[in-house]
């Protein structure tokens, strides 16, 4: 089923501050912008964002944008290169507060990027604890480490990983951190076929796993249509349109179901699949 998603009328919106909630104060943290508008309700869905608004030198790449995103819900988002998906993952991270709106996420949530960003001086299992507070165990990495099918390499440092063990390292690194919202820019772009693969599968794997809500932001309609539940398609500073992706898991490519899903996101996209078959 696919659905045409219209922007909210009335955004409310015009100041940033950080508000955590009262019921849900351990699972969602909110960056919202009101003045005078009543807080908004509890949510039961990992994100839920409205009225969002990002502008850079007086131009909106996110405007009035609507989303919400399920507890344990995989949702892919594509676009255009250039559309805002990064810079809307990264205020979900909690990355980029400049902006106009309302965006409640979990509390606990983590972020993997294309580049995994190692510390080259730290061992791997150091660069899987960065950041946590206090100070945490070694097995805490190491468990990650072993999720991930990176325990061997627990001791190496990350110059001598190869591009998919940085890859998975870095996810031990998301992982470690318990996450509802696990947000994703791009994980496997910069990896080969045959890896890129591999990681796919793990990600599902790791989803199913944790029941952890997953956004992943991808250029691959393959790699959408094979992982998610929900794709998301970016334009013009909102979701555009969104298309639920109803075929069960593990997910066959050959399935005639698959082709026709991918067609019809690339042709939103604005590729013309006729042409691929000529
Ligand atoms: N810090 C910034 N300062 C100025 N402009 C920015 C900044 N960050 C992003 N932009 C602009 O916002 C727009 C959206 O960028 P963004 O990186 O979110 O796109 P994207 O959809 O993730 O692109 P790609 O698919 O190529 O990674 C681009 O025009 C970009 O130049």
């Amino acid at each position: 089923m696919a659905t045409d998603v219209h922007r909210p009328v009335n955004p409310q919106v015009s100041q940033v501050s950080d508000r955590p909630q009262a019921s849900e104060t351990s699972q969602v943290s909110q960056v919202t912008a009101e003045s005078g508008a009543s807080p908004v309700p509890p949510v039961p869905q990992a994100v839920r964002v409205e009225g969002l608004t990002r502008s850079f030198d007086g131009r909106a790449v996110i405007d009035d944008l609507r989303l919400d995103v399920r507890q344990g819900e995989f949702v892919a988002l594509l676009g255009r290169s250039g559309c805002g998906k990064s810079t809307l993952l990264r205020i979900l991270a909690g990355l980029d507060r400049d902006i106009e709106g309302t965006v409640l996420v979990p509390r606990r949530k983590a972020v993997a990027f294309q580049a995994p960003r190692l510390m080259p001086w730290k061992k791997v299992w150091r660069n899987v604890l960065l950041g946590l507070p206090g100070r945490p165990e070694r097995a805490l990495a190491d468990r990650a480490l072993e999720e991930v099918g990176l325990d061997h390499r627990s001791d190496a440092w990350p110059k001598t990983l190869s591009g998919g063990e940085a890859q998975r390292a870095s996810l031990a690194r998301a992982l470690v951190r318990e996450p509802d919202l696990l947000l994703l820019d791009e994980p496997f772009g910069a990896l080969d076929a045959l890896t890129r693969i591999k990681a796919q599968r793990l990600v599902g794997e790791l989803w199913r796993r944790r029941g952890c809500a997953v956004l992943l932001v991808t250029h691959d309609v393959e790699e959408a249509v094979l992982l998610a539940d929900r794709v998301l398609v970016m334009d013009d500073g909102v979701i555009a349109h969104e298309q639920r992706i109803d075929l069960d898991r593990p997910r066959d490519i050959t399935d005639p179901r698959f082709a026709e899903l991918r067609a019809g996101l690339l042709a939103r996209l604005g590729v013309d699949t006729a042409a691929e078959a000529a």
